[in-house]
């Protein structure tokens, strides 16, 4: 229950923006922890990511969403992002729509149209402030943007640094629909399964150690998931389309899957707080970005957040 004099806020937080803007880290800054995976490569956030933020004054639910492109394409993967990260907005009681502190351009214009038949309560997130060189240049480029809409609020932040992130979790809560009780177990992290995010964390360093092309071909599934108290055993498929991708991936001698499999499980122990043994397999599915069906096995499909 809250304390008489305070009043709780509650709801959902939908953080949106071109791909690369700093979604994720913002998330995961927010959290304390690493749930969402980042990498310094666009569009690597594929999935509608839940994480709960527990405040004094209330509780957020942020909705981390994969970067919205302008032009997506005729990939079914592509189509599928863009559906997710504007389906999470009619999840959403507030939007953070994040944008670089030094750069403003067509696909941001793209978005904030989309914001705007929302109609949704809108803060603008102005991200990587510690890039600028000039501070005195974020003056002048707020005033440009603050008047693109009508922002409810306009807030410059570092997710990287962390400047001004706790203020900007407290500014939204302001925005939130006021509650009676804290709707949501404030141990409870994500709606995402143990699983799910360990096929996430091996995806990252997947894409953290391959060159550009191969990322977006490349897909993880968890074949099986073995908890014990101390020792947890996971298997896992690394789907890439072509041969030619497989052998990159695995490296001469084996030694790029080698590492990316000891880093990946590194941040899974962190994660679960057990060891782990971490066994990957590389396979080929051609075509796959454009299978509905291995889509949905990558849990495009959306699950719900179970309610306390
Ligand atoms: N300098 C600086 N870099 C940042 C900041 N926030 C994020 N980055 C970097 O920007 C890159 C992209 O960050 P992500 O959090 O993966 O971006 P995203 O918007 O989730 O990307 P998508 O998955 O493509 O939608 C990473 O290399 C981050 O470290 C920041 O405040 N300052």
């Amino acid at each position: 229950m809250a304390d008489k004099n305070e009043t709780l806020h509650a709801g959902s937080v939908a953080i949106v923006g071109r791909p690369n803007v700093g979604k994720s880290t913002l998330l995961n800054r927010l959290l304390g922890q690493k749930l969402s995976i980042t990498a310094d490569k666009p569009q690597i956030t594929r999935h509608r990511i839940l994480g709960l933020v527990d405040l004094p004054a209330g509780q957020i639910a942020l909705l981390d969403t994969p970067g919205i492109h302008r032009i997506p394409g005729k990939r079914a993967l592509n189509q599928a992002l863009n559906r997710t990260a504007l389906g999470a907005l009619a999840e959403a009681d507030l939007v953070w729509f994040v944008v670089a502190a030094d750069r403003w351009d067509d696909e941001d214009e793209h978005i904030l149209a989309a914001l705007r038949r929302e109609g949704l309560p809108v803060m603008l997130v102005v991200n990587k402030i510690d890039r600028l060189r000039e501070r005195e240049r974020l003056l002048p480029y707020l005033e440009r943007v603050g008047v693109l809409y009508d922002f409810v609020e306009i807030l410059p932040v570092s997710a990287l640094k962390g400047d001004n992130a706790q203020r900007l979790a407290e500014a939204a809560l302001k925005h939130l629909p006021a509650v009676e009780e804290r709707p949501y177990d404030p141990d409870q992290l994500t709606d995402r399964s143990l699983r799910f995010v360990s096929a996430e964390f091996i995806r990252e360093h997947l894409v953290r150690s391959l060159g550009e092309e191969v990322p977006h071909a490349a897909a993880v599934t968890i074949d099986s998931f073995e908890e014990k108290p101390t020792l947890t055993r996971i298997s896992a498929t690394i789907w890439v389309e072509r041969d030619g991708q497989k052998a990159i991936v695995i490296g001469r001698g084996g030694e790029r899957l080698k590492s990316i499999g000891s880093k990946a499980r590194k941040a899974i122990e962190q994660l679960l707080g057990t060891r782990v043994f971490l066994e990957l397999w590389v396979k080929v599915r051609p075509g796959w970005q454009d299978d509905p069906r291995f889509l949905r096995e990558l849990e495009l499909e959306e699950p719900r957040w179970p309610k306390t």
